[in-house]
Order: structure tokens, then sequence, then C-alpha cells
């Protein structure tokens, strides 16, 4: 018989509608456990954790039970001397965190508080001749850090100061002939990448460049039987990999080429209905990541009345994106 496909069962009794205020004390309460085990051993990435919580909370209307004041002190306090950002105070700076840290203040409208001037600066300061970024000054080159370099740029609407033109030659750089991108010029195509390049190009108006036939396929064959989409072939389906591919389809105007029924039903049986929250897929123990880009799929699918509108670049509520000068363009 033919290879056996990795894919996972959606158990009868899954959930099957959208358990919008268990997701919201979750995330609310996230915050709170501050001793929790959990909430300790990710605190190399808590300016992103703040970023996934703070952004799921405005996709359902329910920004007010954060606490504002607590939030924008935490970010003031991780921007260091170099202008960048770390995920917690006393962390080295990064691009990760400091993009994590300029979407939570554009969210709340308060750029002001942080010094924006030696932000731009940090990011200036991490591309290479060739055009990429390294995501901190310990060197490592990926597309991953070309977007966050690209996107936080365009958010403080300082997009000018960097070689815009260098920086979509270096992703154009790391297309691959299945339409795909990889981190660095012939990597293997995977969906995280793919988003992080159509986000560059997407934000620098070259979308152009892109072989959408060709990099669409290669995106609608990441859903499986289940309908939950993965991140490269033979891998298992994972509602985060729910929203790189769906935000890349989204971007080159080929969403509706996957199956939406079946993704709804994929991303609502991973909800977990005691705790609330999503986990990575059905069965499995749920986190502020997976809860974030489970909600942002389901908007993206138009599921519902009560999720907000998301951007598919920035992963952020379209009507702060609205707001910019200079808007992404999708195809
Ligand atoms: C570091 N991360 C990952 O590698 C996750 C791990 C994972 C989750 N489920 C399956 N694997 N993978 C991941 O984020 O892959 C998507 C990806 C990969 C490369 C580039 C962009 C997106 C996660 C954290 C994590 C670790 C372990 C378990 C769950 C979450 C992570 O921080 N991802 C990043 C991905 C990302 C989103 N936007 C970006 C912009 C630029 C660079 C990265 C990102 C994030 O969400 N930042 O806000
Ligand atoms: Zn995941």
């Amino acid at each position: 018989m033919g290879t056996q496909l990795k894919d996972v069962k959606i158990p009868a009794d899954a959930v099957k509608s959208l358990l919008l205020e268990k997701h919201a004390e979750y995330i609310a309460a996230y915050g709170n456990k501050k001793d929790d085990y959990e909430y300790c051993i990710t605190e190399y990435l808590r300016m992103s954790g703040v970023y996934w919580g703070l952004t799921a909370m405005d996709l359902m209307g329910k920004i007010d039970m954060m606490n504002k004041e607590e939030i924008i002190e935490f970010v003031k306090s991780c921007q260091r001397e170099d202008g960048g950002f770390g995920a917690s105070v006393d962390h080295d700076s990064s691009l990760l965190y400091t993009l994590s840290a300029i979407q939570i203040l554009v969210i709340y409208n308060c750029l002001e508080v942080i010094d924006v001037e030696n932000a731009v600066k940090y990011i200036v300061s991490l591309q290479k001749e060739d055009g990429s970024f390294a995501g901190d000054i310990w060197g490592e080159i990926d597309t991953r850090f070309s977007f966050c370099a690209i996107a936080a740029l365009c958010l403080v609407e300082r997009l000018d100061v960097v070689h815009v033109d260098k920086a979509v030659d270096y992703v154009v750089s790391c297309m691959n002939f299945d339409g795909g991108f990889g981190c660095r010029p012939g990597s293997e195509s995977h969906s995280g990448q793919i988003y992080c390049c159509l986000g560059v190009l997407a934000i620098t108006h070259r979308l152009y460049h892109v072989n959408v036939d060709m990099l669409g396929w290669w995106l609608c064959e990441r859903q499986l039987s289940s309908g939950g989409l993965n991140g490269r072939p033979e891998k298992l389906p994972d509602v985060c990999y729910s929203w790189w591919v769906l935000a890349s389809l989204k971007i080159i105007g080929k969403i509706h080429w996957i199956n939406k029924e079946k993704l709804v039903e994929f991303i609502l049986a991973c909800q977990d209905d005691e705790t609330g929250g999503f986990a990575d897929r059905p069965g499995d123990m749920a986190d502020p990541f997976h809860t974030l880009f489970g909600i942002a799929g389901l908007s993206l699918l138009d599921y519902g009345s009560d999720v907000k509108e998301v951007n598919p670049v920035f992963c952020m509520p379209e009507y702060v994106i609205k707001k910019l000068k200079n808007k992404p363009e999708i195809l």
C-alpha cells in the first residue's frame, strides 16, 4: 500500500464551537501565575509571550482584561543600552523580541514610551553587506530576522533607514525551485520561513517576485485528511502551521485553494475545553503561542462574528495596521 501519511484523527467528541470566554480567562490568568513552572521556563521568550497573549485578547475583543500599565512598564524595562529589546529584563537584545516589543506598543498606540531612534539604530546595525540581517550581535543569519527588521521598521514608519532593495534581493536569493523559501540560500522550504519572506515582500511591495501558482500549490499540499496543515511534507498537522500556511496563502491571494470547513474543524478540535486555550493538535496541552495562532487562523477563515479581522502579514488586528501610512500589499 502507499506510504502511510502521518496525520491525526479528530476524536468524535472533539469541541465543535469556539469557547471564546474560556480562552479569554486562560490568557488573562496566565500572566498572574508568575511562579508557575511553565511561566518560569519560558522566561527566554517572555516578550513574545506577552505579544501572543495581548494580540489574542485584542482579536477576541477582550483587551481590557489585560493589565495595560504592567505590560507597558515591562516592555520599557527590557529596552537596553544598544537600543534593542531582550525577551525579559537583563536578557540580551535580539531582533525577535525587538519586533515583539514594538508590536505590543503599536497595539497600545504608545511608541513614545520607548527610545524609538535607538531601537531603529539597533535594527540598522544588524543588516549585512548582502542585505541579510543577523538576529543579534552573535551573527546568526536567517530570513526570519529579515522579517523582524522590515516589519519593526514598517511599524515605526522608518523603512527608509535600511537598504530595502538589498534586503529584498537577499530574500529572493532564498527562493527555491518549489516556489517556497528557506532560512538561507539553498535551505529547504519551510512554512514559517515562507511566511517571513512573503512578509518582507508584502511590506516592500515586491510580491511580483513570487511564483504564485508554484508556491500556492506547495502551500495547499500542506493540508492533510484531518483538515489540519503541516509545516513541511511528512510532518504532523499543527494549529500554528495552520496560521503560517494560511497567512501565506492569504498574502498571495490563494486562500480559497484549501478546504476551509475541514481546517476550521481541525482548529476547533485543538481547543482545551477544561483549561481554555489551544494546543498544537487535539488532546495536547494548551499554550499562549498556539492559542494566538488558533484564533488568528479562525479569523483568516472568517469564522464567527466575535473574532476581529487579523492582518496576515503582521499577525496583528487589521484595525491597527490600517492606521499605518505605508500598508503592506497583498495579492
Ligand atoms: C521558537 N518557536 C518555535 O520555534 C516554534 C516551535 C513550534 C511550535 N509548534 C511547532 N514548533 N515554531 C515556530 O514558531 O515555527 C514557525 C516559524 C518558524 C520560522 C519562522 C517563522 C515562524 C516559537 C516559540 C515556541 C517554542 C516552543 C514551543 C512553542 C512555541 C516562536 O517564538 N515562534 C516565533 C515565530 C515567529 C512569528 N513571527 C515571527 C517573525 C520572525 C521570526 C519568527 C517569527 C514567534 O511566534 N514569535 O513571536
Ligand atoms: Zn505549533
